[in-house]
């Protein structure tokens, strides 16, 4: 089974508007509000390319209870631990470009945070544990450190889509897989990334320090995965953006519904990348039908 783990969800709050004005009032005469967070959006886009998956993570007070009964209509499992502070609601502000404003989220007491250590310790070789999105300020900084930790131990394969510390400090955990994008793959590194190559120069370089494979996105440049012995190189399909939010999660659910099934790196990788702009190209997440449309325009390259 397919494990997600968001510690921090949230209701993505969408309002599209023709300019933003600071300091005055803006009104917004199309808005829209989704169940957030990285890996409910991993669990969200596995449902309907037909991958089971179970949420784990926190939810609280009326926005948690929204997420609960999307989810459930949706038939996604769900094991999320209740809190009894409120769920964050993120503002996505869509005008000539996009601005994301993302809140703190509620306290985890340390009784809840054992709580999930325990949830993650019933996994086994045979799940898979995605570990997607920021940590929020009320964990130690080593919380991922110590699921993953745990994972190394029993041989869980899992996935890390985060940022910043929590992604370097992790890494020597072998995650079987991370996405940076370009950003935070600069981030880690050290040196802007700006090219398909300088991804898979610095992606490779990561590979000493942890990972089994990176996948780099690039945007509308196309997107690079490396491992020990393979790099390859995908063009992204072309399209209109309309929404670029869960465009990186989606990439994730994409890559392990195919990966889960039958083990095949590059078909993952293709399909990760249709997935990916097929969220690109809608107003929510992908649907299968506009993953299957895309896939035949996405070229993966392997270099030898
Ligand atoms: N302009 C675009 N044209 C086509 N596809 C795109 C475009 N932008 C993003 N995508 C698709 O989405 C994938 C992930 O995009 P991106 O590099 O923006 O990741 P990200 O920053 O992690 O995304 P997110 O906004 O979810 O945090 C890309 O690999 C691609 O498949
Ligand atoms: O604050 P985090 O955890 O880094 O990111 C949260 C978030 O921006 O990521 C998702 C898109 O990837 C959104 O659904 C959500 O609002």
């Amino acid at each position: 089974m397919i494990y997600t783990c968001t510690l921090n969800p949230s209701i993505d709050y969408v309002m599209e508007l023709d300019e933003v004005k600071l300091g005055q009032l803006n009104r917004s005469e199309k808005v829209a509000f989704y169940p957030g967070g990285k890996g409910i959006n991993v669990s969200r886009v596995l449902k309907r390319l037909g991958s089971e998956s179970v949420a784990l993570g926190y939810l609280g007070g009326f926005t948690g209870e929204y997420i609960r009964q999307f989810l459930d209509q949706e038939g996604i499992m769900n094991r999320c631990i209740e809190l009894e502070g409120t769920t964050r609601i993120n503002i996505k502000l869509k005008a000539n470009q996009e601005t994301e404003m993302n809140g703190t989220g509620p306290q985890i007491p340390e009784s809840e945070q054992f709580k999930l250590l325990s949830q993650v310790g019933e996994l086994t070789e045979k799940d898979i544990l995605v570990l997607a999105g920021s940590l929020p300020t009320s964990v130690p900084k080593d919380f991922y450190s110590k699921l993953a930790e745990h994972c190394l131990k029993h041989n869980i394969p899992f996935v890390l889509d985060t940022s910043g510390i929590a992604l370097a400090d992790t890494l020597r955990y072998r995650p079987f897989l991370i996405k940076p994008n370009q950003h935070e793959l600069g981030e880690l590194v050290g040196v802007p990334i700006k090219t398909l190559e300088d991804a898979a120069k610095y992606g490779k370089e990561v590979l000493q320090r942890g990972p089994e494979y990176v996948l780099v996105s690039i945007g509308g440049l196309g997107a690079v995965l490396v491992g020990k012995e393979i790099t390859a190189f995908a063009s992204v399909p072309q399209g209109e953006v309309i929404n670029s939010v869960g465009a990186g999660d989606s990439m994730v659910a994409g890559f392990l519904s195919v990966f889960a099934k039958d083990g095949n790196i590059l078909e993952a990788f293709r399909q990760g990348v249709a997935a990916g702009s097929a969220t690109a190209f809608s107003q929510d997440l992908c649907t299968v039908e506009k993953v299957q449309e895309l896939l035949p325009y996405v070229e993966v390259q392997v270099k030898e």
